[in-house]
């Protein structure tokens, strides 16, 4: 019984279509274009050769996400990506961080951009939201969606994580990023690696909450920069703060030294 109510409630926003019940156990597009074992090998032969010509034409599905993602981002000024848990509950400290560090960057002058979703990226979007800024939601469609939070001003759904991610950085002065699990690891990396290859400059990249962070960094540099995985330089590619304040002027000074 209890199963057959989550199978009811669950949800799944897949392009238009708003799927519940069975229909929302359907493959996303991402795991149909990524999940090529899950999906077609149980297939017969003649229908993984129609999946193999179906891959074709997702390019231009691809290639929609991002024309959408330019024409609706192309003029929102000065913005910073927030990331953090998706898990983080409402009334906790790190709910409060990262609420506070919304407001602290509208407060700045920056828009704030998340992915849209619960916890962390809900809590940003909402002291965005209440300092009276642009709050953006970049979603994401997932097996279990949990649809985009109440606090977005502006919002895009992606299928596609790739395109989604050239958004959050392309439209971006700089990455803050609090407490969080795999996806804000992912997020935090993939901004690292391009600011370390020299794909983007003068990214800032801040992490708040010493005590969460600290022992990332620590390995950062006691085993990958110990052992030549990177160079020591590449440990001043991230900040660590404490507080909101302290990030959004961690991100500031960036901009004012490129304005000099
Ligand atoms: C897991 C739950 C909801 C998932 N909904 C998400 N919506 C939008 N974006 C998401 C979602 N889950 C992860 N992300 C992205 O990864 C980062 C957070 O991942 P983490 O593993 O929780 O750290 C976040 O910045 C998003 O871009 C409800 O429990």
């Amino acid at each position: 019984m209890a199963e057959n109510d989550d199978v009811r409630r669950r949800c799944l926003r897949r392009g238009p279509q708003t799927l519940r019940g069975e229909a929302a156990r359907r493959p996303t597009f991402d795991q149909m274009l990524l999940d090529t074992r899950r999906h077609d090998a149980a297939a017969p032969p003649a229908e993984q050769v129609h999946s193999t010509a179906t891959d074709a034409w997702r390019v231009l599905r691809i290639q929609s996400e991002f024309v959408e993602g330019f024409g609706t981002l192309a003029e929102l000024g000065p913005a910073v990506s927030v990331f953090g848990s998706a898990r983080t509950g409402e009334g906790t400290a790190e709910y409060e961080l990262a609420r506070a560090v919304g407001r602290e960057l509208v407060t700045a002058g920056y828009a704030v951009i998340t992915g849209g979703g619960p916890g962390a990226m809900a809590a940003a979007n909402r002291g965005a939201t209440e300092a009276e800024g642009t709050s953006v939601g970049l979603g994401i469609e997932l097996p279990h969606e949990q649809g985009m939070n109440e606090w977005v001003g502006i919002g895009i759904d992606f299928r596609y994580f790739f395109a989604r991610k050239v958004m959050f950085v392309k439209y971006a002065q700089g990455f803050i990023v609090v407490p969080g699990g795999m996806g804000t690891l992912d997020e935090l990396f993939e901004a690292l690696t391009l600011v370390q290859t020299g794909t983007v400059t003068r990214f800032p990249i801040v992490l708040v909450g010493r005590e969460f962070w600290g022992p990332l960094v620590d390995w950062l540099r006691d085993t990958l920069a110990a052992r030549g995985m990177i160079s020591p330089e590449d440990l001043d590619l991230v900040s660590v703060v404490d507080t909101a304040q302290e990030a959004v002027a961690a991100v500031r000074a960036v901009a004012q030294g490129e304005r000099a």
